[in-house]
């Protein structure tokens, strides 16, 4: 049977909401299948092409933003501070070797969060789970936690501001380039590389946007056909990715990635197996096209030596040309009083990890995913700003999981970067 953007309908779909309007639901999905698409079918296009390059070892993939987009915090200021953070982040990274830095924000349509927990009780009183701004509101009460459809409408509008906002900057953004530049060479102790403080206004470096393909009520409408490439994309966003709770094999969600041209991330968790892995790839990636996957390891520091080199040495046995990346925050997450957090250094080990096992496979270690913010935030411990235990309530913002401010985000990107150095600098295992 073909494939269309309702596909997915007829898949067991976890994670989704139970919306209890069903005209409201309909009226909101037809009034985004004749909305503006979030991204053109050329960007998506360009950022597969430069994944495509990341997975035969000539880029790097800087993938980071918020855990979620709220309606509240939305302003240009926010945007800008992110774009300019992850503008930061690639700098260091090329700084210390790999040119040719990606960089997409999870941001203008990263609203919907996968939940462990369908409920939340609290006194005795059980309400649906906080889905994230594009389904529900965070405050518990009865009316807020009910999903409402017309979040999404919201959704669209503010992503819509965002992407302009985003084009904005990336063509302002080459003024700032050669200071960037000068900071991250002095932040590594090396010498600025004058070709690249020279480098063309044309190649002004862009962010590009994504987020987690979950709510598929709000994707499938965004989904459009394309004459020209003959190819149905997802125009909410330049790449998606599927979640580590929502990549079943028969589900919804890898139904819905697999009809979509755009490059798709898949989160591989601890109980991946390579069994799996590989019949994923072939749903998704029949062709095996590079560009077209980013595998996206998330582990934990403790999991990762026990689970990735199986998983490398089957994707190099099977000649994947998907890129590997790794997320190490989601495998991170500690409760410390009754608060999510994350420790800086265990992002740094399992970054570390990565980047040696990726070698010891002979895999290119291709790119980085992480959770963070610009403002300054107390939700993640450690770093160069040696935030403690007793700071945590002092700027604990986040609705769902705990986000690198941006001196712990500079911290990570540094460390990546001279892990490039060292990568680069080593012979492949054969
Ligand atoms: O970002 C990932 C998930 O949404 C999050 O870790 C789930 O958190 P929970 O375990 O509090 O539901
Ligand atoms: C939910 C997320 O991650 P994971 O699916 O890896 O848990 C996320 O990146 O927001």
């Amino acid at each position: 049977m073909s494939w269309s953007p309702t596909s997915w309908r007829a898949h067991p779909a976890s994670q989704l909401p139970a919306y209890p309007d069903a005209e409201a639901l309909a009226m909101a999905e037809s009034c985004l299948a004749a909305a503006a698409p979030l991204s053109t079918v050329a960007e998506n296009r360009a950022l597969s092409a430069r994944v495509a390059a990341a997975a035969e070892g000539r880029a790097f993939l800087l993938q980071g933003g918020d855990c979620a987009e709220t309606f509240a915090e939305f302003g240009a200021d926010k945007v800008r501070t992110t774009f300019n953070l992850l503008l930061d982040m690639a700098a260091l990274i090329a700084a210390g070797g790999q040119e040719d830095v990606v960089t997409v924000a999870r941001i203008a349509g990263q609203f919907a969060k996968p939940r462990s927990a369908d409920s939340e009780t609290v006194d005795g009183v059980t309400l649906p789970a906080y889905r994230g701004d594009i389904v529900n509101a965070a405050a518990f009460d009865p009316a807020g936690r009910t999903p409402d459809p017309m979040r999404m409408l919201e959704v669209h509008r503010q992503s819509g501001i965002t992407v302009d906002l985003l084009r904005a900057y990336a063509a302002a953004a080459y003024a700032d380039e050669a200071p960037r530049r000068r900071e991250a060479a002095r932040r590594l102790g090396l010498r600025p590389d004058p070709v690249a403080l020279a480098r063309d206004p044309a190649s002004a470096p862009r962010v590009f946007t994504s987020h987690e393909a979950l709510l598929l009520h709000y994707e499938e409408p965004l989904t459009r056909w394309d004459e020209a490439s003959e190819a149905w994309w997802s125009l909410s966003a330049n790449m998606v990715w599927i979640g580590e709770r929502t990549r079943h094999l028969d589900g919804a969600h890898v139904a819905y990635a697999s009809g979509i041209a755009n490059t798709i991330g898949v989160k591989c968790g601890p109980s991946l197996t390579p069994d799996e892995l590989l019949r994923l790839a072939e749903t998704l990636d029949p062709e095996n096209r590079a560009g077209r996957l980013v595998l996206i390891g998330r582990f934990g520091a403790e999991e990762i030596a026990r689970r990735l080199p199986a998983l490398m040495a089957t994707t190099q046995a099977a000649g994947l040309n998907a890129l590997w990346a790794i997320d190490p925050m989601h495998g991170n997450t500690r409760t410390v009083g009754a608060r999510k957090t994350r420790f800086v250094d265990d992002i740094l080990a399992e970054t570390a990890a990565f980047f040696a096992i990726a070698r010891a496979e002979g895999v290119h270690p291709g790119g980085l995913h992480l959770e963070l913010t610009g403002d300054h935030v107390t939700e993640c411990l450690g770093g160069s700003a040696a935030l403690a235990e007793a700071d945590l309530p002092r700027r604990y913002l986040t609705h769902c999981d705990p986000r690198l401010n941006a001196a712990q985000a500079l911290d990570v990107a540094a460390e990546v970067a001279r892990l490039v150095m060292a990568d680069v600098a080593t012979p492949r295992a054969a």
